[in-house]
């Protein structure tokens, strides 16, 4: 069945403005945001998969559509993860970026990463550690450190074994396969980095599942639809720290943002960010000129800490815009606040799953997508940022 033929196109503008909700209980200690403005979504019953699509409450579904359809950003509650491995995560994170920078630069991305040759060697990409002002976006430098951590694929996932059998270097196109013989620098001098990342990362694959389930519904689509586009994702996170600036800072002619306006290339993104984040992550409201945003700050609903989830490119490409794939930036926080950590789990598809990504285009594999996105990026670091 062809997602793309179940779909009627809808037009992808900011339809209504967000309403306001108020979250109930929150646990002493832990920040609250009394006025969050982006709808909140309850993932609890779509916990099981093992049920027909009767089973699932329409009104979480109704409402679902309508803030992918209308904002593109909502908070997932009930989504199974823990708020402790959530905390626990930053916490790990802030340390690795703590370390000293001779050591975090043994870890550097680019030393694994020729731009020029990338999808051509047997060398993997894009992986570890970059300084501040490496990544760049809109032609500015983005005012953040970053560490990229990609799946790992198993020695023998058929994949990687068939990526062993081809004379790459000789080709005249990229191969895609690259992303999957890769393998994280995993810094020894915090051995509980890999394992809070390990267990991270099981906790988001299923709390992916969840959401999809619910998104699957939410087009009218068996609430299975989607999983074997996912039972091997290519999931991404990035470990990222913002300094935050004072005001004779932030105007920088080389510096944008802490992250510059974009919208995201993938499938789906859940944010965890530290609880005292306030005004960073900002979400666009509208496509015109004159561009309003409102402020996706952390929440905590009933003790439990929500995850930001924002649609990416592709569920925007194959819902023909019926749901919408949102601008966002990520501004500096002020002096005197401290630094911000986030880690952003970008739940992906298999490599090898083919898309419809654009109207123009014949499917192609994710993999073959995804390439092309790390491409530009490094292209835009050489060409733009020198
Ligand atoms: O740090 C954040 O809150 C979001 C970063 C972001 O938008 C991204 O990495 O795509
Ligand atoms: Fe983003």
């Amino acid at each position: 069945m062809r997602l793309s033929a179940l779909l009627k196109p809808v037009g992808s503008i900011f339809k209504h403005t967000c309403r306001r909700y108020l979250n109930a209980a929150v646990q002493p200690g832990l920040a609250l945001n009394t006025d969050p403005v982006l709808p909140i979504i309850d993932f609890s019953s779509f916990a099981n998969q093992n049920e027909t699509n009767d089973f699932y409450p329409r009104d979480v579904i109704e409402k679902l559509a309508n803030a992918c359809e209308h904002v593109g950003f909502f908070y997932a509650i009930g989504h199974g993860v823990p708020n402790e491995l959530l905390l626990r995560t930053l916490s790990i994170t802030r340390q690795l970026f703590d370390l000293d920078d001779t050591i975090k630069n043994q870890y550097a991305s680019r030393l694994f990463t020729d731009p020029s040759k990338i999808g051509h060697t047997r060398g993997g990409f894009g992986r570890g550690y970059q300084s501040l002002g490496e990544n760049v976006t809109n032609t500015k430098r983005d005012r953040h450190e970053g560490f990229d951590i990609y799946r790992e694929l198993e020695r023998d996932h058929p994949l990687r074994l068939q990526y062993d059998n081809t004379n790459v270097i000789n080709q005249t196109l990229p191969d895609y396969r690259e992303l999957a013989i890769g393998w994280n620098p995993w810094p020894k001098e915090l051995p509980l980095f890999k394992e809070t990342i390990a267990e991270y990362t099981t906790a988001m694959l299923q709390a992916g599942e969840r959401v999809m389930r619910g998104i699957a519904l939410s087009l009218g689509l068996p609430v299975d639809f989607f999983q074997s586009t996912f039972n091997d994702s290519f999931w991404v996170i990035r470990c990222i720290r913002y300094p935050s600036v004072d005001a004779s800072e932030s105007k920088s002619p080389e510096y944008g943002h802490g992250c510059g306006e974009h919208s995201d290339y993938g499938w789906l993104t859940f944010v965890n960010q530290d609880l005292d984040s306030r005004n960073c992550l900002h979400v666009r409201t509208n496509d015109t000129s004159n561009a309003t945003y409102v402020s996706a700050d952390p929440i905590v609903v009933e003790e439990q800490i929500a995850l930001t989830c924002n649609i990416g490119d592709i569920i925007s490409f194959i819902t023909k815009n019926k749901y919408r794939s949102t601008r966002h930036c990520v501004v500096s926080p002020a002096k005197p606040a401290r630094s911000r950590v986030s880690t952003p789990f970008f739940f992906e598809p298999n490599l090898d799953v083919k898309l419809q990504i654009n109207e123009n285009a014949s499917q192609c594999y994710y993999g073959e997508y995804l390439i092309n996105k790390v491409r530009t990026n490094f292209n835009y670091y050489n060409d733009e940022a020198k």
